[in-house]
Protein backbone atom coordinates (compact mmCIF):
# COMPACT_ATOMS: atom_id res chain seq x y z
CA UNK A 1 0.00 0.00 0.00
CA UNK A 2 2.87 2.08 0.89
CA UNK A 3 4.61 1.68 -1.98
CA UNK A 4 1.67 2.23 -4.24
CA UNK A 5 1.25 5.72 -2.79
CA UNK A 6 4.90 6.28 -3.20
CA UNK A 7 4.06 5.16 -6.58
CA UNK A 8 1.14 6.73 -7.12
CA UNK A 9 2.79 10.56 -6.01
CA UNK A 10 6.00 10.02 -8.39
CA UNK A 11 3.93 9.42 -11.36
CA UNK A 12 1.61 12.24 -10.32
CA UNK A 13 3.95 15.10 -10.53
CA UNK A 14 5.49 16.93 -12.94
CA UNK A 15 8.97 16.82 -13.33
CA UNK A 16 10.12 20.97 -13.14
CA UNK A 17 11.46 21.57 -16.89
CA UNK A 18 14.10 25.13 -16.27
CA UNK A 19 13.42 26.09 -19.84
CA UNK A 20 9.47 26.17 -19.51
CA UNK A 21 9.86 28.85 -16.40
CA UNK A 22 8.08 26.27 -14.35
CA UNK A 23 8.20 26.93 -10.56
CA UNK A 24 5.18 25.40 -9.07
CA UNK A 25 3.00 27.24 -6.26
CA UNK A 26 3.06 24.73 -3.27
CA UNK A 27 0.92 27.38 -1.18
CA UNK A 28 -3.02 26.77 -1.78
CA UNK A 29 -3.88 30.29 0.37
CA UNK A 30 -1.94 32.39 -2.08
CA UNK A 31 -3.62 30.66 -4.90
CA UNK A 32 -7.22 31.00 -3.84
CA UNK A 33 -6.28 34.54 -2.91
CA UNK A 34 -4.98 34.72 -6.74
CA UNK A 35 -8.07 33.45 -8.36
CA UNK A 36 -10.14 35.70 -5.92
CA UNK A 37 -8.36 38.62 -7.59
CA UNK A 38 -10.57 38.33 -10.32
CA UNK A 39 -13.38 40.64 -10.44
CA UNK A 40 -15.54 38.64 -12.45
CA UNK A 41 -17.80 41.04 -13.50
CA UNK A 42 -20.63 40.75 -15.46
CA UNK A 43 -18.63 42.02 -18.43
CA UNK A 44 -17.23 38.25 -20.20
CA UNK A 45 -18.30 35.17 -19.61
CA UNK A 46 -15.20 33.06 -20.44
CA UNK A 47 -11.76 32.98 -18.64
CA UNK A 48 -8.21 31.51 -19.80
CA UNK A 49 -5.61 30.28 -17.30
CA UNK A 50 -1.89 30.30 -18.97
CA UNK A 51 0.30 27.57 -18.00
CA UNK A 52 -2.15 25.95 -15.36
CA UNK A 53 1.23 23.51 -14.54
CA UNK A 54 -0.42 21.05 -11.99
CA UNK A 55 -3.59 22.96 -11.42
CA UNK A 56 -2.99 24.41 -8.21
CA UNK A 57 -4.51 27.44 -9.75
CA UNK A 58 -7.10 25.56 -12.25
CA UNK A 59 -8.60 24.28 -8.70
CA UNK A 60 -10.06 26.84 -7.47
CA UNK A 61 -10.53 28.70 -10.87
CA UNK A 62 -12.80 25.97 -12.11
CA UNK A 63 -15.10 26.38 -9.07
CA UNK A 64 -16.16 29.70 -10.52
CA UNK A 65 -18.48 27.51 -12.94
CA UNK A 66 -20.88 30.83 -13.81
CA UNK A 67 -17.56 31.20 -15.74
CA UNK A 68 -16.30 28.89 -18.66
CA UNK A 69 -12.28 28.46 -18.38
CA UNK A 70 -9.69 27.27 -20.19
CA UNK A 71 -6.41 26.14 -20.05
CA UNK A 72 -3.48 26.35 -22.03
CA UNK A 73 0.00 24.65 -21.12
CA UNK A 74 3.05 24.44 -23.50
CA UNK A 75 4.02 21.37 -21.75
CA UNK A 76 2.48 18.14 -22.61
CA UNK A 77 3.20 16.54 -19.58
CA UNK A 78 1.48 19.16 -17.47
CA UNK A 79 -1.26 18.09 -20.49
CA UNK A 80 -1.58 14.83 -19.82
CA UNK A 81 -1.59 15.15 -16.05
CA UNK A 82 -4.13 17.81 -16.26
CA UNK A 83 -6.08 15.92 -18.90
CA UNK A 84 -6.41 12.85 -15.94
CA UNK A 85 -7.24 15.33 -13.11
CA UNK A 86 -10.04 17.54 -15.26
CA UNK A 87 -11.25 14.87 -17.59
CA UNK A 88 -14.21 17.46 -17.98
CA UNK A 89 -12.59 19.58 -19.43
CA UNK A 90 -12.07 18.00 -22.57
CA UNK A 91 -11.14 20.55 -25.74
CA UNK A 92 -10.88 23.71 -22.76
CA UNK A 93 -7.46 21.87 -21.98
CA UNK A 94 -5.58 22.96 -24.84
CA UNK A 95 -1.82 21.52 -24.72
CA UNK A 96 -0.13 24.79 -26.94
CA UNK A 97 2.22 28.18 -26.76
CA UNK A 98 -0.15 30.86 -25.73
CA UNK A 99 1.93 33.24 -27.41
CA UNK A 100 1.00 31.92 -30.57
CA UNK A 101 -2.48 30.87 -30.06
CA UNK A 102 -5.60 32.67 -31.81
CA UNK A 103 -7.94 34.01 -29.33
CA UNK A 104 -10.71 34.15 -32.30
CA UNK A 105 -10.71 31.03 -32.47
CA UNK A 106 -11.42 30.07 -28.97
CA UNK A 107 -13.30 33.51 -28.00
CA UNK A 108 -16.31 35.31 -29.33
CA UNK A 109 -16.28 37.75 -27.15
CA UNK A 110 -14.52 39.47 -24.15
CA UNK A 111 -12.58 37.54 -21.95
CA UNK A 112 -9.84 37.40 -18.93
CA UNK A 113 -6.90 35.92 -18.47
CA UNK A 114 -5.10 34.43 -15.38
CA UNK A 115 -1.89 32.74 -14.54
CA UNK A 116 1.15 32.37 -12.70
CA UNK A 117 3.02 33.14 -15.60
CA UNK A 118 6.43 32.00 -16.46
CA UNK A 119 8.70 34.77 -16.07
CA UNK A 120 11.26 33.86 -19.25
CA UNK A 121 8.12 35.24 -21.62
CA UNK A 122 6.82 38.02 -19.29
CA UNK A 123 6.78 40.67 -21.70
CA UNK A 124 5.82 39.17 -24.87
CA UNK A 125 2.46 37.99 -22.99
CA UNK A 126 1.90 41.68 -21.26
CA UNK A 127 2.46 42.12 -25.11
CA UNK A 128 -0.02 40.43 -26.43
CA UNK A 129 -2.59 41.18 -23.87
CA UNK A 130 -2.23 44.70 -25.43
CA UNK A 131 -2.65 43.91 -28.77
CA UNK A 132 -5.64 42.04 -28.24
CA UNK A 133 -6.62 44.90 -25.67
CA UNK A 134 -9.84 44.77 -27.71
CA UNK A 135 -10.97 41.40 -26.18
CA UNK A 136 -8.81 40.96 -22.85
CA UNK A 137 -10.45 42.98 -20.18
CA UNK A 138 -9.02 41.74 -17.29
CA UNK A 139 -5.92 39.90 -16.06
CA UNK A 140 -4.91 38.30 -12.80
CA UNK A 141 -1.21 37.48 -12.90
CA UNK A 142 2.30 36.66 -10.97
CA UNK A 143 5.07 38.05 -12.38
CA UNK A 144 8.67 38.12 -11.22
CA UNK A 145 8.13 41.33 -8.62
CA UNK A 146 10.51 43.60 -10.82
CA UNK A 147 8.06 43.27 -14.03
CA UNK A 148 5.29 44.13 -11.58
CA UNK A 149 6.53 47.17 -10.57
CA UNK A 150 7.61 48.20 -14.25
CA UNK A 151 3.79 47.48 -15.12
CA UNK A 152 2.43 49.58 -11.90
CA UNK A 153 4.84 52.62 -11.72
CA UNK A 154 4.19 55.91 -11.62
CA UNK A 155 5.91 59.08 -13.67
CA UNK A 156 9.12 59.70 -12.19
CA UNK A 157 9.92 56.32 -10.82
CA UNK A 158 12.89 54.95 -11.68
CA UNK A 159 10.92 51.83 -12.92
CA UNK A 160 8.50 53.83 -15.48
CA UNK A 161 9.09 53.15 -18.78
CA UNK A 162 7.37 51.95 -21.97
CA UNK A 163 5.61 48.93 -20.51
CA UNK A 164 4.45 50.88 -17.75
CA UNK A 165 3.03 53.76 -20.21
CA UNK A 166 1.71 51.23 -22.89
CA UNK A 167 -0.13 49.58 -19.90
CA UNK A 168 -1.46 51.96 -18.19
CA UNK A 169 -2.78 53.60 -21.28
CA UNK A 170 -5.14 51.03 -22.09
CA UNK A 171 -5.63 49.66 -18.14
CA UNK A 172 -5.78 50.45 -14.81
CA UNK A 173 -2.84 48.59 -12.90
CA UNK A 174 -3.16 47.44 -9.35
CA UNK A 175 0.12 45.94 -7.28
CA UNK A 176 -1.65 43.50 -5.18
CA UNK A 177 0.68 41.79 -3.78
CA UNK A 178 4.37 40.47 -3.12
CA UNK A 179 4.78 36.84 -2.82
CA UNK A 180 8.09 35.38 -1.39
CA UNK A 181 10.00 32.44 -3.39
CA UNK A 182 9.57 29.53 -0.63
CA UNK A 183 6.52 29.18 -1.54
CA UNK A 184 7.21 27.46 -4.96
CA UNK A 185 8.95 24.63 -5.75
CA UNK A 186 11.58 24.56 -7.13
CA UNK A 187 11.71 28.49 -5.52
CA UNK A 188 12.98 30.92 -7.94
CA UNK A 189 15.99 33.02 -7.36
CA UNK A 190 13.48 36.14 -7.61
CA UNK A 191 10.42 37.22 -5.43
CA UNK A 192 7.03 37.41 -7.48
CA UNK A 193 4.40 39.59 -7.38
CA UNK A 194 0.90 39.39 -8.44
CA UNK A 195 -1.06 42.58 -10.26
CA UNK A 196 -4.20 43.00 -11.71
CA UNK A 197 -5.19 45.19 -14.91
CA UNK A 198 -8.55 46.41 -15.08
CA UNK A 199 -8.87 47.64 -18.55
CA UNK A 200 -10.55 51.14 -19.02
CA UNK A 201 -13.83 51.53 -20.34
CA UNK A 202 -12.92 52.61 -23.15
CA UNK A 203 -10.17 50.63 -24.67
CA UNK A 204 -8.84 53.64 -27.11
CA UNK A 205 -7.29 56.63 -26.27
CA UNK A 206 -8.24 60.27 -27.63
CA UNK A 207 -5.07 60.26 -30.22
CA UNK A 208 -3.45 58.94 -33.25
CA UNK A 209 -2.78 55.46 -31.70
CA UNK A 210 -0.04 54.59 -33.83
CA UNK A 211 1.81 57.82 -33.16
CA UNK A 212 1.08 57.39 -29.47
CA UNK A 213 3.54 54.14 -29.26
CA UNK A 214 5.85 55.77 -31.68
CA UNK A 215 6.39 58.78 -29.51
CA UNK A 216 6.81 56.51 -26.46
CA UNK A 217 8.89 54.53 -27.90
CA UNK A 218 11.46 57.40 -29.25
CA UNK A 219 10.68 58.61 -25.73
CA UNK A 220 11.96 56.24 -23.90
CA UNK A 221 14.75 54.35 -26.23
CA UNK A 222 16.56 57.86 -25.74
CA UNK A 223 15.41 58.72 -22.11
CA UNK A 224 18.30 60.79 -20.94
CA UNK A 225 17.21 63.17 -23.99
CA UNK A 226 14.23 66.01 -23.77
CA UNK A 227 11.32 65.13 -25.55
CA UNK A 228 11.95 67.51 -27.98
CA UNK A 229 15.42 65.90 -29.29
CA UNK A 230 13.93 62.48 -28.57
CA UNK A 231 11.17 62.66 -30.91
CA UNK A 232 12.75 64.60 -33.47
CA UNK A 233 12.87 61.54 -36.08
CA UNK A 234 8.92 61.65 -35.95
CA UNK A 235 8.62 65.96 -36.19
CA UNK A 236 12.00 68.25 -36.87
CA UNK A 237 12.62 70.43 -33.50
CA UNK A 238 12.13 73.66 -36.40
CA UNK A 239 8.68 72.72 -36.48
CA UNK A 240 7.21 72.18 -33.82
CA UNK A 241 6.09 74.95 -31.65
CA UNK A 242 7.29 75.75 -27.81
CA UNK A 243 5.31 73.51 -25.12
CA UNK A 244 6.77 72.81 -21.44
CA UNK A 245 6.16 68.88 -22.33
CA UNK A 246 9.13 68.96 -24.44
CA UNK A 247 11.11 70.55 -22.25
CA UNK A 248 11.26 67.19 -19.62
CA UNK A 249 12.30 63.45 -20.29
CA UNK A 250 9.82 60.85 -21.35
CA UNK A 251 10.25 59.36 -17.83
CA UNK A 252 8.40 62.34 -16.36
CA UNK A 253 5.29 62.40 -18.74
CA UNK A 254 1.98 60.87 -17.38
CA UNK A 255 -0.09 58.93 -20.06
CA UNK A 256 -2.31 62.39 -20.25
CA UNK A 257 0.70 64.40 -21.07
CA UNK A 258 1.90 61.45 -23.90
CA UNK A 259 -1.86 61.70 -25.35
CA UNK A 260 -1.23 65.67 -25.59
CA UNK A 261 1.83 65.33 -27.02
CA UNK A 262 0.78 63.06 -29.69
CA UNK A 263 -2.02 65.51 -30.23
CA UNK A 264 0.22 68.17 -30.65
CA UNK A 265 2.19 66.49 -32.93
CA UNK A 266 -0.49 65.50 -35.03
CA UNK A 267 -1.49 68.83 -35.58
CA UNK A 268 1.93 70.17 -36.10
CA UNK A 269 3.66 68.07 -38.73
C1 LIG B 1 5.44 29.29 -13.13
S1 LIG B 1 4.72 27.83 -13.80
C2 LIG B 1 3.13 27.89 -13.04
C3 LIG B 1 2.43 26.58 -12.92
C4 LIG B 1 1.16 26.59 -12.07
N1 LIG B 1 0.18 27.52 -12.58
C5 LIG B 1 1.46 26.90 -10.63
O1 LIG B 1 1.11 28.01 -10.19
O2 LIG B 1 2.05 26.05 -9.97
C6 LIG B 1 4.44 28.33 -15.48
C7 LIG B 1 3.66 27.40 -16.36
O3 LIG B 1 3.58 27.97 -17.66
C8 LIG B 1 3.79 26.96 -18.64
N2 LIG B 1 4.29 27.63 -19.87
C9 LIG B 1 5.55 28.05 -20.14
N3 LIG B 1 5.61 28.65 -21.34
C10 LIG B 1 4.35 28.62 -21.84
C11 LIG B 1 3.75 29.07 -23.06
N4 LIG B 1 4.48 29.71 -23.99
N5 LIG B 1 2.43 28.86 -23.27
C12 LIG B 1 1.68 28.20 -22.34
N6 LIG B 1 2.19 27.75 -21.16
C13 LIG B 1 3.50 27.97 -20.91
C14 LIG B 1 4.76 26.01 -18.00
O4 LIG B 1 4.71 24.73 -18.61
C15 LIG B 1 4.25 26.02 -16.55
O5 LIG B 1 3.28 25.04 -16.35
Amino acid sequence: MTLFAVKYNIMSIVRAKKHLGQHFLTDKNIAEKIVNSLKLTDSYKQVLEVGPGMGILSDFLLKKTEYETYLIDIDTESFQFLQKKYPALGSRLINADFLEMDFSQTFTGPFAIIGNFPYNISSQILFKVLDNRQQVVEVVGMFQKEVAERCAAKPGSKEYGILSVFLQAYYKVDYLFTVKAGVFNPPPKVLSAVIRLSRNETPQLDCDEKLFWQLVKAGFNQRRKTLRNAISSLIPKEKITDHPLLDLRAERLSVADFVTLTNKVTAER
